[in-house]
């Protein structure tokens, strides 16, 4: 298959890495230096101890050549600069989005591609430099129909799943993108402002309480009916990851923008429809809005 990989961060390079395996795959970057060196000296994967190199191709992200399918692996708020370029593909090229929480869903509306379909990944990956990544947590990436030709989704699934990357098919992409929101709505907002690992929120008595606070609020607003499930859910999150920091807490850390807005905000202006009381979600989106401002 030809595949046109956009983003080359943690995400865009794992699968890049993963992909090129048994298909053509292009990766396309932001920048001129990132395709330089990537055409030069190809991607590495590093997990635990190995490291092993992909000779994969680069090209800019201004056009996008045919592909049967583009994975689009940047964050909810780059996709105003890559909606532009999608538009100009071929509307039987298949669309794979990636991105975390659901701030991403009205931008779908302006594509009028025969097939789009939506993704959550559960693995864990870092980039580390501009032809590196680390996988530093074994998942899957759960995918699901959001518009199109009956069946597409399994054949995507067909054959891009690898035993040592697995894609399993969700019947509901909106249950599907609702199950990781939850995780990242109460994970992500309260490791970033406590500034604490993911583990720590089950550790530590104080933390735990403003957790499960926090948890029925998220989860009265997205109408979730089995709550012990879900809070349970969470839980098993955090133990996994109990070392690990959240995305929101490096994205502070690197300064860079935080995925408050695909995230805490949809979910604010669904509490806000309902007349939902969310004092401690509102508390969160000021405290990170104000440490971070607009980036
Ligand atoms: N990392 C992880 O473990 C996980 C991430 N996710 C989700 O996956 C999505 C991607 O995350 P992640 O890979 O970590 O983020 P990164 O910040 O590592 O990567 C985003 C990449 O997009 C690139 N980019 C921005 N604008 C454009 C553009 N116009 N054209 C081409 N490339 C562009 C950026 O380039 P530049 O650096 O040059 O600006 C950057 O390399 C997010 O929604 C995240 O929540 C989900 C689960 C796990
Ligand atoms: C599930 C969780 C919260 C694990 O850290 C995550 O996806 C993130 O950090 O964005």
């Amino acid at each position: 298959m030809k595949i046109g990989i956009i983003g080359g961060g943690s995400i865009g390079l794992l699968f890049s890495c993963y992909l090129s395996k048994y298909h053509e795959v292009t990766v396309y970057c932001r920048t001129d230096s990132q395709v330089e060196q990537i055409n030069r000296h190809g991607v590495n994967l590093k997990k635990k101890n190995e490291q092993q190199n992909f000779p994969i191709q680069a090209s800019v992200s201004t056009a996008l050549e045919p592909a049967d399918l583009y994975i689009i692996c940047v964050k909810q708020y780059h996709l105003n600069n890559v909606i532009p370029v999608l538009q100009q593909t071929d509307k039987n090229a298949i669309l794979l989005f990636l991105q975390n929480g659901i701030g991403h869903l009205p931008e779908l509306k302006k594509l009028a591609h025969e097939c789009i379909l939506l993704g959550v990944v559960e693995h864990g990956a870092m980039k580390e430099g501009n032809t590196t990544v680390r996988h530093t947590g074994q998942g899957l990436t759960r995918i699901s129909e959001y518009k199109g030709i009956e069946n597409n989704v399994h054949t995507v699934r067909e054959i891009l799943s690898m035993e040592e990357f697995p894609f399993v098919i969700e019947a509901d992409y909106m249950k599907m993108l609702e199950n990781k929101l939850l995780a990242n709505a109460v994970i992500n907002p309260l490791t970033a402002i406590l500034n604490i690992k993911n583990g720590e929120l089950l550790f530590n008595p104080f933390f735990n309480q403003l957790f499960q606070k926090f948890f029925q609020e998220v989860a009265n607003v997205l109408q979730i009916v089995d709550q012990q499930s879900a809070l349970q859910y969470l839980e098993t999150i955090c133990k996994n990851t109990a070392e690990n920091e959240s995305s929101m807490l490096r994205d502070i850390k690197l300064n860079n923008r935080i995925e408050i807005d695909g995230i805490i905000t949809p979910l604010i202006n669904k509490a806000e429809e309902k007349n939902i009381q969310i004092p401690l979600l509102y508390a969160a989106y000021e405290t990170l809005r104000g440490r971070t401002g607009d980036r």
